[in-house]
């Protein structure tokens, strides 16, 4: 068992993620201390420049790796643990770029000098290997969904809705299908912002007061994304919403929450067998309105992940605690069903203490 620190700057670029974890890479993990570090408006808009692979690439990553370092002290300090008592840090990055059929899937941030800034040894870029080989490179948390499952009824979906929202379906012998199903809440993030200028839409109360466009949203699942078979994923800016924009800034929040849902919906016909449950994860599932339009679609119970005692707010940065034990194990941290890696892959870069 190994005391790990995983790391989280997700695609809603919200802040970063930092979760404690007691695993073996395998089948134990006993979640600790977990802490959220909200980023400045000021950083968020250089991290959205980056976006792409442009703009001030360098001074940005040095910046949020400053950021991750400050976020592991606050986390030691809030579990009463110093640096030497923990073995390791998983270090997913920022992903400023994701094109899987380019080979291509960029996540900023230097292992090495997190290493140094900490006095602890990280493992950061986790999903080159598996893009190198073929794969999609994401998601990569359905493992640890699954060790996590072991002992729940099966088909199972664990459902994480963050700035793009990916699916775990965990089968009755543990097979996997996974796959990025469509936009979380960046899309409805960004019309709040442009057109309320708050950052996100509160509970779901903002679309609640708003009406589904059937037009628009007909034209937003009109996309070839949806027939795609899984594995298959996608990069955070993937959707356009131009269908919305006459809207009413009411009406838009609606339609786009209801994109979310539809198009979580239109993964059933790419699964083995219908889930006998939705677990959700991500920052998604505090917005009331797009748990009740899912539930609506998907007609079998859709709970928050608290449901069966894990912590939706943790757990895609936990998975990255527990992916690192795997990287030094040199276990995979995908599959064929999950990323569509041609075999079972490792993967992560080692930056020891200098
Ligand atoms: N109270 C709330 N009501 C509605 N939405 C919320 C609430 N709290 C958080 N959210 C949504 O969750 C988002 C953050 O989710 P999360 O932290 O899972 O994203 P992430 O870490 O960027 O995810 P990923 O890497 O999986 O894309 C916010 O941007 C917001 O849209
Ligand atoms: C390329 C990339 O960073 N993908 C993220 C993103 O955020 C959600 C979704 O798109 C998922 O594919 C992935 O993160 C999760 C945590 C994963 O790898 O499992």
């Amino acid at each position: 068992m190994r005391t790990v620190i995983g790391l989280m700057s997700g695609t809603s670029m919200d802040g970063i993620d930092a979760a404690l974890l007691r695993t073996d890479g395998i089948d134990t993990a006993e979640p600790g201390a977990f802490i959220t570090i909200p980023y400045s408006d000021g950083f968020r808009a250089e991290l959205r420049s980056c976006l792409g692979g442009q703009g001030p690439i360098p001074d940005v990553e040095r910046a949020l790796t400053e950021a991750h370092a400050r976020a592991v002290k606050a986390l030691l300090a809030d579990a009463g643990l110093r640096a030497a008592d923990v073995d390791l840090i998983g270090f997913h990055g920022h992903t400023i770029l994701h094109a899987p059929e380019q080979r291509r899937t960029w996540q900023i941030g230097d292992g090495a000098l997190l290493a140094r800034l900490t006095g602890i040894p990280v493992v950061a870029d986790f999903r080159t290997a598996d893009v190198a080989s073929g794969g999609q490179g994401a998601p990569l948390a359905p493992l640890y969904h699954r060790g996590l499952a072991a002992g729940l009824a099966k088909p199972l979906a664990v459902l994480n809705i963050g700035g793009v929202a990916n699916v775990t379906w965990i089968g009755a012998d543990g097979e996997l299908i996974a796959c990025d199903t469509g936009p979380g809440n960046a899309l409805v993030d960004d019309w709040m912002l442009a057109r309320t200028g708050r950052r996100y839409d509160d509970r779901g109360a903002f679309a609640r007061t708003g009406s589904i466009d059937a037009v628009a949203l007909t034209a937003l699942l009109d996309h070839p994304y949806f027939e795609r078979p899984a594995p298959k994923s996608l990069d955070r800016d993937a959707f356009d919403p131009a269908p919305v924009a006459g809207l009413s800034a009411e009406d838009g929040a609606a339609t786009l929450t209801a994109f979310t849902a539809f198009s979580v919906e239109r993964v059933l016909e790419h699964l083995p067998a219908p889930p006998v449950r939705w677990l959700v994860t991500g920052g998604g599932r505090h917005n009331a309105t797009l748990m009740e339009m899912l539930a609506d679609r998907l007609r079998v119970p859709v709970e928050p992940v608290e449901a069966v005692g894990w912590n939706g707010d943790a757990l895609e940065a936990q998975a990255f605690a527990y992916l690192a034990v795997r990287s030094r194990l040199d276990l995979p941290l995908s599959e064929p069903g999950t990323t569509g890696a041609p075999r079972p892959v490792t993967g992560g870069r080692f930056n020891p203490v200098a």
